[in-house]
């Protein structure tokens, strides 16, 4: 497997700088994110700003690790180390007389590049907010009314779950929630079983950890259906990065209602665990939209809640 070290470089407009691949390149003639292979013995931090240097004339000031991608092509095996570049020095040009523009996030087609990228423009494309909708809010209505609240609210990733309800009940409202979110162009991530949330078709599925550890290496018959999962540990953050999630939830970052009893990981203890893990985690229990300063400057992608939003 080819490891490569791949740069996400962003400016202040939210665009970020792509670059095309020559045409006789492998996957050639498509738009990448600047990079290149890492050499025998060196880190990928290192290959990072060596290719960058060498490609965009930029030197690479911070960098963080964002996500890592594996993908077989028919040809080649790769694995993407990704990163965030945060702040370079100098003005970016083709050095290697390749065309490169800056384009913002949300107009990047995943069609114009390498498939492995997918999963990059998925990750980029991520709300900071993952509000939850659970029947502890109230019965069957009340969750509908405050989906519906979320949605007008301006959320576009949402969470729905209901643990009591029998297979027949949950599915028949699992149905009305997703008819609901697809009018309004949001992804609701279904919380169930990967065997029930598969057969009523949810296109996105938020899995218990105990899901994530017994799929182990199940995960190829998923293309298509995208992956989220609840953490508390690092073990379970690991399974569900080799299982392929978009992104985790750990939790609880600090006491709740909803898990008395439960000891809180505290701010220093998730900073050390989202970083462990290359992957989008959002911080849960005791946060909420107020909190986002203070879960991003502690490493979380962003924050998740039952209560905290929409109301
Ligand atoms: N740099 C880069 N490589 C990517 C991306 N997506 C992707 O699948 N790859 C694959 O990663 C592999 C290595 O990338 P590369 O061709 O940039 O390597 P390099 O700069 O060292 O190239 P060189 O052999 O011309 O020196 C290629 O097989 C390429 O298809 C991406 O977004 N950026
Ligand atoms: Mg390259």
């Amino acid at each position: 497997m080819l490891k490569v070290a791949v740069g996400v470089i962003k400016n202040q407009y939210n665009e970020v700088l792509i670059s095309k691949r020559s045409k006789k390149a492998h996957q050639g003639g498509l738009w990448e994110f600047p990079g290149g292979k890492v050499e025998e013995g060196e880190k990928t931090e290192d290959a990072l700003k060596r290719e960058l240097l060498e490609e965009l004339n930029i030197e690479v000031l911070t960098a963080v690790p964002f996500i890592q991608v594996k993908h077989d092509y028919n040809d080649i095996g790769v694995l993407l180390e990704v990163y965030l570049v945060e702040s370079f020095q100098g003005k970016a040009c083709g050095m290697e007389g390749q065309p490169i523009k800056w384009l913002a996030i949300d107009s990047l087609e995943k069609s114009s590049f390498p498939a492995a990228n997918k999963a990059i423009i998925d990750a980029l494309n991520l709300p900071r907010y993952y509000p939850i909708v659970d029947e502890s809010i109230g019965a069957e209505e009340e969750m509908l009314r405050h989906l519906k609240t979320l949605i007008s609210g301006g959320y576009t990733m949402i969470q729905w779950r209901a643990k009591s309800l029998n297979k027949s009940g949950f599915k028949h409202l699992a149905e009305q929630a997703m008819a609901l979110c697809k009018r309004n162009n949001v992804r609701l991530f279904i919380n169930s079983s990967m065997t029930d949330a598969l057969e009523m078709n949810a296109e996105a599925i938020h899995l218990s950890a105990n899901e994530v550890l017994a799929m182990k290496n199940k995960a190829s018959s998923l293309e298509g259906v995208l992956l989220a999962a609840s953490c508390h540990n690092e073990q379970e953050l690991k399974a569900a990065k080799e299982l392929g999630v978009l992104f985790a939830v750990l939790s609880p970052v600090c006491a709740t209602q909803t898990h008395i009893g439960m000891k809180p990981l505290g701010w220093p203890q998730f900073k050390s665990l989202s970083e462990a893990v290359p992957l989008p985690v959002f911080a849960l229990g005791g946060v909420g939209p107020e909190t986002l300063d203070k879960a991003l400057s502690n490493g979380a992608y962003g924050v998740a809640g039952i209560r905290a939003f929409g109301r």
